[in-house]
């Protein structure tokens, strides 16, 4: 051991505290040691301790003059040294660990049959012995589990991945990010131990390790999502970083540098740091493969980088590469005639080109319920809920989260998507309470999204199907549909991302400018019809019939299997729990079938055991499913859809009428009517609690209002309004509503701007007024 002695009391070893205990004692009999009488009396105390028989053998090899107040010696210890039983240490960190919890508390009831201070003592032993084992297992083999997990994940990452090693991955993950937190758990509380045994007693010695840890750990290079590294050097201190953060982190990671890991675990950071080794140091600062590891700066080990996506790939190329679209387990989907006869074999492939069944009914996609039933209901929610807000490819989506039921067999390299879905569920708490007297009032917003309304769930499917048989070849010359706004302005866009042409219907004068604007911004090829939607529907299904032009309306089924997950979702924030109550604005009715279709997929399969009630809105403008209902169901007549301000339901004529009454049969289901007057209102009153919605959703909560009038909803009733487009769609009519302008229309919740002169008096005079108006209220 070569060592340096500080004669005023400072050292590190064992067997120099030994020597300094004596050479204390020397100073208290003999006065403060000058350095040439020091040297003496250390040779000396070297013999009494050979004679002191301690166990080991020491003796000094060499001795420099002193010229400060610091000996250089060479010192040789040899034998065991015995410096006593390792005192007890209890380390803070455990009691953040709710197992300690477990293991005190065994401890404390174990003992119970001799006198209190007995009970005590034999509880503080075993509870010592008990804390060491459990430390030891606990926290004393981190590293190697994070290795044995690190590697059962390399192995599930380089195999094909099914669905089944995608949750087994996902659990691996979350069980690394513990492990991480447990380790830096330990290592704070070693670094914490070490500043109190080392920088206390010898500033120098820490701060020098410091220095050198920081040289070591520091970052040189950071590669970006190019792959490309910045390089950062600097001669007079050898490696530094410029970045504003420094490295400190790297020698006890703090939470920052557990998010990051916690973040490139999940998905490619933009940012992967390396940091160059130095030395095979034995320093105690973690291995983090997935953040932050060791590696040469001229040779970056290439494991660093095995879990990110390499620099030339996009999610699209490494979905590929990982087999994510790989449809293992044999889930398939068919075209059948709607409500079919079972005896029926009526069937065709989704690659078929068919909107109708032979008998000119309608078709729905029939998935094999059998292959999916091989897995349970847990199976499906734990896999759906680990799919959420990430931006794995295609699963980032609320649409392709759920693609095992939505179209399995496509390849994920077809699917066009604009990561749709996972819209807000709005807690509407102030509404609901003041108006309503409800306390569980839920508003769906399925218009926060991409081109703002719900069509985008359907229209990513149905686009991504017509992508995958152009690129079978299939002679697709483009993708049409009649629509009143919602609809063109999503196949608008999702064509224009794929470089499909999109050819839109759309009735003169009928669509809001912000519904027009969107197609012909997307490049649609647009087509004003003078004529209302059901007659520019008439046309674009003879249309379609004569030219090889895709029908996107949702006539064609594929289109609900999109939107039924708008449902699934919804039980999904629901944390799998079913609402009582779901309201579904209805026009061309496919969308509340689809929400049925949702609703029932997840009882069949086992992840909710009921069904909520469902009601659809209509506007009395064009309400003929409202009639339907009051007839009870008996001859569907089509009507006249006259103007509403819901004009994206203004259809007399629905495509799926068949469908919607199905859905609202089997769900114990109701129609209700809202007039112009009740929907206008309701959306200006729902926009003054803290929403911006639709006419439409408007038409809904007119129906809410009726039903809880009228006592069929009950104020705890759990209830979902579907909002079916964004209110910024719609502003020409919230701005007749608040300037008063609708003839026959009170308008009692307008709140038109005030004109005021801009001087001081005249705004103090308005506000006043206002002011004192408010308090009234
Ligand atoms: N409201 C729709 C009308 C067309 O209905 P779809 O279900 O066939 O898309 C629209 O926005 O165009």
């Amino acid at each position: 051991m070569l060592t340096s002695w500080n004669y005023r009391g400072m050292g590190s070893s064992e067997a120099i505290r030994s020597v300094l205990a004596l050479v204390k004692k020397l100073s208290l009999e003999g006065g403060n040691p000058t350095p040439s009488k020091y040297i003496d009396d250390f040779v000396s105390l070297i013999e009494e301790l050979e004679m002191a028989d301690l166990g080991y053998h020491v003796s000094v090899d060499h001795v420099t003059t002193p010229s400060s107040d610091h000996v250089a010696l060479a010192v040789y210890v040899s034998g065991k040294v015995d410096s006593g039983p390792k005192p007890f240490r209890f380390h803070e960190m455990w009691t953040k660990d709710p197992y300690c919890m477990d293991v005190i508390q065994h401890c404390c009831q174990t003992h119970v049959h001799g006198s209190p201070s007995f009970n005590m003592n034999s509880g503080l032993v075993e509870l010592q012995s008990s804390l060491r084992v459990w430390n030891k297992t606990y926290f004393g083999n981190i590293f190697f589990q994070i290795k044995e997990a690190e590697s059962a994940l390399s192995s599930l990452l380089a195999g094909p991945v099914s669905d089944l090693v995608m949750v087994e991955i996902k659990n691996i993950k979350e069980d690394i990010l513990e492990l991480y937190k447990k380790d830096e758990s330990n290592w704070n509380q070693h670094s914490n131990t070490s500043m109190v045994l080392e920088a206390d007693n010898n500033i120098k010695f820490f701060h020098s390790n410091v220095s050198f840890r920081r040289r070591r750990n520091s970052i040189d290079k950071i590669q970006n999502e190019a792959g490309h590294t910045n390089v950062f050097c600097d001669k007079n201190r050898g490696i530094q970083l410029k970045e504003k953060q420094k490295p400190h982190a790297a020698l006890f990671p703090s939470q920052a540098t557990q998010n990051m890991a916690a973040c490139s675990l999940f998905q490619p950071s933009p940012t992967s740091l390396l940091i160059p080794t130095k030395s095979k140091s034995k320093s105690k600062s973690p291995n983090h493969p997935f953040l932050i590891k060791a590696c040469s700066t001229n040779s970056p080990d290439p494991s660093l980088i095995k879990h990110r996506r390499p620099a030339d790939q996009n999610i699209r190329e490494e979905a590929r590469h990982n087999h994510l679209s790989s449809n293992t387990h044999g889930f398939s989907a068919k075209y059948v005639p709607f409500n079919a006869d079972p005896t029926s074999d009526e069937s065709y492939s989704l690659d078929e080109i068919v909107y109708r069944s032979r008998s000119g009914g309608l078709l729905d996609v029939q998935h094999d319920m059998e292959a999916l039933k091989k897995f349970d209901g847990q199976y499906w929610k734990t896999l759906f809920d680990s799919r959420i807000g990430k931006t794995t490819w295609p699963y980032g989506s609320g649409v392709w989260s759920k693609k095992e039921w939505v179209l399995p067999e496509i390849d994920s390299d077809h699917i066009v998507s604009a990561f749709e879905g996972n819209s807000n569920l709005f807690w509407a708490e102030r509404y609901g309470k003041e108006t309503l007297g409800m306390n569980d009032l839920w508003v769906k917003h399925c218009g926060i999204s991409h081109t703002g309304s719900f069509k985008d769930l359907g229209m990513t499917v149905l686009v991504s199907q017509v992508n995958r048989l152009r690129k079978l070849n299939r002679p697709i010359v483009g993708v049409g549909c009649a629509s009143t706004g919602d609809t063109s302005a999503a196949l608008s866009a999702y064509c224009a991302a794929a470089g499909i042409p999109a050819i839109v219907f759309l009735p003169t004068d009928r669509i809001s400018m912000a519904q027009l604007v969107q197609p012909i911004a997307n490049g649609a090829f647009v087509l004003s019809l003078d004529t209302d939607f059901d007659g520019c529907m008439q046309l674009i299904r003879e249309i379609t019939a004569e030219l090889p032009i895709y029908l996107a309306n949702s006539l064609n089924s594929l289109r609900l299997e999109g939107q039924k997950t708008a449902a699934i979702e919804i039980l999904q924030q629901f944390d799998w729990e079913v609402p009582d109550w779901v309201i579904v604005p209805g026009g061309n009715l496919g969308n509340i079938y689809a929400f049925y279709k949702g609703f029932h997929m997840c009882k069949e399969l086992g992840l909710v055991d009921r069904m909520p009630r469902l009601v659809c809105a209509q506007a009395a403008n064009a309400n003929p499913l409202y009639l339907h209902y009051k007839s009870g169901y008996s001859d569907f007549k089509s009507v006249k859809a006259n103007a509403t301000f819901a004009s994206a339901i203004q259809i007399g004529d629905p495509v799926s009428i068949d469908r919607a009454v199905y859905a609202l049969q089997n769900s114990n289901g109701i129609v209700e009517e809202a007039t112009e007057e009740e929907l206008m209102d309701a959306m200006a009153q729902a926009d003054l609690s803290g929403m911006f919605i639709c006419p439409h959703t408007g038409v809904a909560l007119s129906a809410l209002i009726k039903l809880r009038k009228s006592g069929v909803i009950g104020c705890n009733d759990r209830t979902v309004v579907v909002s079916t487009a964004h209110g910024l769609k719609f502003t020409q009519s919230k701005v007749d509503y608040h300037s008063k302008s609708i003839p026959d229309m009170s308008c009692r919740f307008a709140n038109p701007p005030v004109q005021v002169k801009a001087d001081f008096g005249s705004v103090m005079d308005v506000l006043k007024t206002y002011l004192s108006r408010d308090q009234k209220h």
